[in-house]
């Protein structure tokens, strides 16, 4: 159920859901570069490397690059060169002196052990010096398939052990979306993050919006389980995906000038 922490960007078409994004993103580096540290930002693959990428690069020098960290929320379990890896997308779409601002999943012998050091890339980026804390990102940004996944967390959960020792980070060898072996943050490191947004757009996913924007959560549907504790929750949505929201509602939120709105429970 959206909660009054939730901001709704309903966009026309995708020239306007860049610069709804590239907006949000200004204002919130705006405000994270005026704090102290490292700037640790979650991103996705699919259709987010090209959507993130465009929106970040057209803010210029706005982006403290040297404090900022992008980690991938999940990853498929093969090298950065293989055409399905995350980072492999940002990689190809991110200028070359970038390219080390992008923390790799660790590619081990085995997907659990790439789940096992990647928690240790995380400890020691976000948690230096405070190992028993969860690390909170500063920003996720967040995709969704048509069947509710949310990163790598895909329906009926227990295809996510407890494999590290902080259960941050998780892997799957039975993803029903190939690849099927793949590492993912978890629910609870997701819902520690300051920040989360999720970027959705395409018909196909309209079903998964209504569930996540009016309905409850449930573990068939492990977006809608995306609740930060104590952060802020934003959807960008285009108006495909935003197709089943109560028209009211998607003309309330599309009414919205390029602000996020807080939408009441
Ligand atoms: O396989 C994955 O799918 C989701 C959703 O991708 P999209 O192209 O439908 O937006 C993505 O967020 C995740 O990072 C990726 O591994």
């Amino acid at each position: 159920m959206a909660t009054n922490k939730t901001m709704i960007n309903i966009a026309k078409n995708g020239d306007e859901l860049h610069e709804h994004l590239s907006t949000f993103l200004a204002e919130r580096l705006q405000y994270l570069q005026s704090q102290h540290g490292t700037i640790s930002i979650g991103v996705s693959g699919g259709s987010m490397p090209k959507q993130f990428t465009d929106a970040i690069l057209s803010l210029g020098t706005a982006v403290d690059w040297k404090r900022i960290r992008i980690f991938m929320c999940d990853e498929r379990y093969c090298l950065p060169t293989h055409p399905d890896s995350n980072l492999g997308a940002y990689l190809k779409l991110f200028p070359r002196e970038l390219h080390e601002c992008l923390v790799p999943v660790p590619i081990e012998e085995s997907v659990a052990r790439s789940a096992e050091n990647y928690e240790k890339v995380l400890r020691c980026v976000l948690l230096p010096e405070q190992l028993n804390q969860t690390a909170r990102f500063d920003l996720l940004l967040l995709g969704v398939g048509p069947d509710g996944h949310t990163c790598s967390i895909f329906p009926a959960p227990e295809r996510l052990p407890k494999i590290t020792d902080y259960n941050w980070i998780s892997a799957t060898s039975t993803s029903p979306k190939p690849p099927a072996e793949r590492v993912t943050l978890t629910l609870p490191i997701i819902n520690m993050a300051k920040n989360v947004a999720f970027i959705i757009t395409g018909r196909s996913k309209a079903a998964v919006v209504k569930q996540m924007c009016l309905g409850g959560a449930t573990a068939n549907l492990p977006a809608t389980q995306v609740r930060p504790a104590n952060g802020k929750l934003w959807y960008f949505l285009d108006a495909d995906a935003a197709a089943e929201l109560p028209h009211d509602f998607t003309a309330a939120a599309a009414n919205a000038a390029m602000s996020p709105k807080s939408i009441e429970e």
